[in-house]
């Protein structure tokens, strides 16, 4: 039987359109209630109105923030915890795939990601208050192979993969009631596939429209998969691989260095610190 997610409340970021606004849909649809913010005020108001209509306005509320601004981030999670009384799935969505401003990439693709699972992670943990929950993180295809067009971009969804997946193999996430996931997407027909040019990606002269169209992704097909991460039984670990033609689970095992490395368990018992 799969985690059922009627009564379940989610917060997700970057929700005003694209993957994260299919997001919301699926979820709705499945009877939870969710908290969105976003950095666009006017997509995100049109976003939280055409929703209500579909789901009803109790189950949607829309919350104007930029994820890069740590103390506004903060402030609208705790505004979300206040609606919701409690966050069960934290979403971590927001991106945007720009090399030319890396700097403000790095901050919202990967600090903005780790602020928000950190703002989770405290909320939910079991010893201190909370019930538990998952926190799922967006990737990309590009946290899991190398992409000279986009450098930045790609570093920062290894970033995200590798954060994620470290967090979920912490010896005390069962015991705080935690589960990691992270959605790894291939290329999806939204706005930030469809406003590449010269100054987003390097060597845009060797994209195509012919070999755009065969990568391309339905938005539809991306939202089937987070549905499925989602609603796992067991979710904690598990890295959804989603190109156009496959959906791949895998759960990332820890690399072995060779036999003098000290595992996390080998260093907790050693005697010898040094
Ligand atoms: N579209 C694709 O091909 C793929 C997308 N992804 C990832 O999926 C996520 C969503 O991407 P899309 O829906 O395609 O992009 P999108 O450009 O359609 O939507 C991104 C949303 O994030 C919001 N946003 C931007 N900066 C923000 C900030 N500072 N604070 C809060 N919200 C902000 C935007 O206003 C927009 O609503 C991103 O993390 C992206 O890297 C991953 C793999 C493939
Ligand atoms: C046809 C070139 C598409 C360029 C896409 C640029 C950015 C994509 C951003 C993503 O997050 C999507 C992730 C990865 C897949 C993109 C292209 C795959 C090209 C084929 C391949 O190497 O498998």
């Amino acid at each position: 039987m799969s985690e059922t997610l009627k009564t379940k409340n989610v917060f997700l970021t970057g929700g005003a359109q694209g993957l994260g606004k299919s997001y919301l849909d699926g979820l709705l649809a499945k009877g939870a209630r969710v908290v969105f913010s976003d950095i666009d005020p006017t997509a995100g108001a049109a976003t939280e109105q055409e929703l209500a209509e579909k789901y009803g306005k109790d189950n949607v509320r829309f919350l104007q923030c930029d994820v890069t601004d740590g103390s506004k981030f903060e402030a609208a999670f705790q505004t979300g915890v206040d609606h919701l009384g409690y966050v069960d799935l934290m979403v971590n969505n927001a991106g945007i795939m720009n090399e030319s401003v890396w700097e403000k990439m790095i901050q919202l693709n990967y600090t903005g990601v780790v602020r928000g699972t950190l703002l989770a992670y405290e909320h939910m943990r079991k010893d201190k208050g909370g019930r538990g929950g998952r926190i799922v993180n967006i990737s990309s295809e590009f946290g899991l192979q190398d992409s000279f067009m986009t450098p930045i971009y790609c570093g920062t969804k290894h970033a995200v993969r590798a954060f994620t997946s470290s967090l979920a193999m912490a010896p005390d996430v069962k015991q705080l009631g935690l589960e990691y996931g992270v959605l790894c997407p291939g290329p999806a027909d939204t706005d930030l596939i469809r406003k590449i040019d010269q100054t987003r990606i390097r060597h845009v002269n060797l994209v195509s429209s012919e070999g755009m169209a065969k990568v391309l992704s339905p938005v539809e097909r991306i939202q089937t998969a987070f549905m499925k991460l989602v609603q796992l039984d067991d979710m904690n670990g598990a890295i959804l691989y989603v190109p156009r033609d496959q959906m791949n689970f895998c759960k990332m095992e820890r690399v072995n260095l060779g036999e003098n490395w000290p595992v996390a368990e080998e260093a907790a018992t050693s005697s010898d610190s040094s």
